[in-house]
């Protein structure tokens, strides 16, 4: 479920006069998502020949101050081709309002499907459009320090407590452990740039093999670049459960990306450590959710333990079993 705030029809018939879209014909709660409220609105066009946008009601994790970055980052990324959605900006220019109490933005509606058990192909589409992405922002000049970076961790890790022993029996040893390792040998050296940070399987939207659209931003950061390519390599590279990794889509996610971006050695062998970095990432942001809400809460809570399987194969398998091999 994603709709936290119920907008009325006139409300919402009243929102988009602001905008040069015509007039609301349809208006859908979309039930995927956990962050924020989403509608799918269709409207008869600026021209009479009808148009689809996604309204977005901003409700907690989404920071308002954090959006002109957004705005501008998909702004620039759109300029240089990415498949990313565009803000609407209103008669005045305007891109941010306020809905029902809530910051609200209507967003460019993109076509496509998110997939949960991802082809070879469709890992390979994504890997390239993900180095496509990094390659346009790289003269991108906005910044955003990442709060789930390695300091970041240390906090959740604090802030989850005793809480995660309750997931799973010395969870909280185990995380303390990688904490440490990963103090020692997390990269220092390697490039930075804006990266999207989440590009999860249900952040692309799929046209059969080809991406039609890259969304949620909401994470997107200053940080290491090869980070977002090992992010993306844990969220694709497994089964949702975390149970077993797929070679064959995790080297093709690679080789995508190596074909429109390229991936330096010094980045393909830090790869295992910034994987287990990822994994502790949404080990810790999962564990932090699943002790806060409430079992019976209307947010599916999404399992820590997927992520503690893969941290355990990234710290096992061989590098190019992982990986595959640099060529
Ligand atoms: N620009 C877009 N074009 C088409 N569909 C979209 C677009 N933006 C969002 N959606 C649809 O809305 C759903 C929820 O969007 P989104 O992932 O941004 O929500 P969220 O609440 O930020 O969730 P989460 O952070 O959990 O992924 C997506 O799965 C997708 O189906
Ligand atoms: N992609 C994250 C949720 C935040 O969007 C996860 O699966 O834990």
């Amino acid at each position: 479920m994603a709709v936290y705030t119920q907008v009325p029809a006139e409300e919402l018939a009243r929102f988009l006069e602001l905008y040069d879209v015509g007039t609301l014909l349809a208006a859908k709660g979309i039930a995927e998502g956990v962050e924020n409220s989403n509608y799918l609105v269709d409207t008869t066009g600026a021209d009479g020949q009808g148009a689809r946008f996604i309204l977005t009601l901003y409700e907690k994790r989404v920071d308002v101050a954090d959006l002109p970055f957004f705005f501008a980052l998909l702004d620039h990324l759109g300029e240089r081709g990415c498949l990313v959605p565009r803000f609407i900006h209103d008669r005045e220019g305007k891109t941010l309002q306020t809905l029902c109490g809530r910051p609200a933005c209507l967003i460019e509606f993109l076509s496509g499907v998110s997939v949960t058990r991802p082809t070879p192909e469709q890992a390979r589409a994504t890997g390239v459009a993900l180095g496509q992405l990094h390659r346009a922002a790289e003269d991108f000049t906005g910044e955003r320090p990442n709060a789930l970076g390695p300091e970041g961790w240390h906090r959740l890790a604090d802030a989850c407590g005793d809480g995660l022993d309750e997931i799973t029996p010395d969870l909280g040893a185990r995380v303390r452990h990688e904490l440490a390792f990963l103090d020692a040998h997390w990269p220092t050296t390697l490039d930075r740039c804006v990266i999207h940070a989440d590009l999860f399987p249900d952040n692309v939207l799929m046209r059969g093999n080809e991406v039609g659209g890259l969304i949620d931003f909401y994470f997107s950061c200053t940080d290491i670049r090869a980070y977002d390519v090992a992010i993306t390599h844990s969220a694709w590279g497994f089964t949702p459960d975390g149970t077993t990794f797929n070679e064959t889509v995790a080297h093709k996610l690679i080789f995508g990306y190596v074909a429109s971006h390229g991936l330096t050695p010094a980045e393909h062998a830090a790869l295992p450590i910034l994987s287990r970095g990822a994994s502790l990432r949404f080990l810790l942001t999962r564990a932090y959710d699943w002790i806060n809400t409430p079992p019976d809460a209307l947010v599916t809570r999404k399992d820590p333990l997927a992520y503690l399987r893969r941290l355990e194969t990234y710290a096992t398998l061989p590098a190019e079993r992982l990986f595959g091999r640099l060529v």
